[in-house]
């Protein structure tokens, strides 16, 4: 479903960026300007729920189970966003924490895991392994957000990353699967798949600009289409940058 007002691939390729420059472009926010980047990720993490939400009519979501698969880095924290607000709609949410509360790494992350953790209408499994109770959980949503890595993504992927990206792959028959930022596995400059283990999105929704990886040759059958959703980080942010 074509959304007024995003941006598609095509119209957004010229435009692309790597991971560095999106890096850059944080910090530069966050430290120079004040736009912090907990702020980044509630307005990535509405985005993400906005664009769910706005799937369904009238942003009904009452009984739609969705399940928001993370990782602990802020990949994982734009997830956790967008199940607070998906929680808000009626949905029935969960998260699945792939390791532990304690290996979340930034503040911003561990500012919206407390949160959610306050949440009796969000579900919350976490372990450092996919156990049958987390594969059921994923094979039996309707909306997977993937939330395993983003920007971040580097070597190898292992466990328990790896049976997370089969799970929701193999979900595909009744799930509708939105990809956080960049479809975990792909490398969000080149576009290629480490170890052949990248999820395959119905969507993808990326934060502030294209990125380069994300319209490589061969990329599409990983993001689906691929929306630009600015999340407030000031153009001047970019100077010095782009
Ligand atoms: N930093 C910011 O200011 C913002 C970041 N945003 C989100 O944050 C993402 C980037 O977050 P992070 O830099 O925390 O990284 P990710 O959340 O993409 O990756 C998580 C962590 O996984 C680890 N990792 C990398 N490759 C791995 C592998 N093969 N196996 C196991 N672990 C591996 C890395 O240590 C990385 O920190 C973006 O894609 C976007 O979704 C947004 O919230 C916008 C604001
Ligand atoms: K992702």
């Amino acid at each position: 479903m074509k959304k007024k007002g995003r941006a598609t691939t095509k119209t957004t390729a010229a435009t692309a960026i790597t991971s560095d420059q999106m890096y850059s472009i944080e910090e530069n926010g966050h430290s120079e300007i004040g736009m912090r980047r907990f702020l980044m990720m509630e307005n990535a993490g509405h985005g993400i729920s906005d664009f769910i939400a706005g799937k369904f009519k009238n942003y009904n979501l009452k009984n739609k189970k969705i399940v928001a698969v993370c990782g602990t880095g802020n990949n994982g924290g734009d997830g956790l966003v967008a199940v607070r607000h998906l929680a808000g709609y009626g949905a029935k949410a969960s998260v699945v924490l792939l390791g532990s509360p304690s290996d979340i790494k930034s503040e911003e992350a561990r500012l919206n895991w407390g949160i959610v953790e306050k949440m009796d209408s969000v579900e919350i499994i976490f372990g450092k392994e996919v156990s049958d109770a987390v594969r059921k959980k994923i094979m039996s949503a309707d909306i997977i957000l993937d939330g395993i890595f983003g920007t971040g993504i580097k070597r190898e992927i292992k466990e328990p990353h790896a049976s997370a990206i089969d799970a929701i792959n193999n979900s595909k028959k009744q799930a509708y699967v939105l990809a956080i930022d960049i479809p975990s596995g792909l490398d969000p400059n080149t576009g290629s798949v480490y170890n052949d283990k990248a999820v395959r999105a119905d969507a993808t929704i990326t934060f502030h600009r294209m990125k380069k990886g994300l319209v490589a040759k061969g990329a599409r059958k990983y993001t689906g289409p691929v929306y630009v959703e600015q999340i407030g980080i000031p153009p001047e942010a970019e100077r010095g940058v782009i």
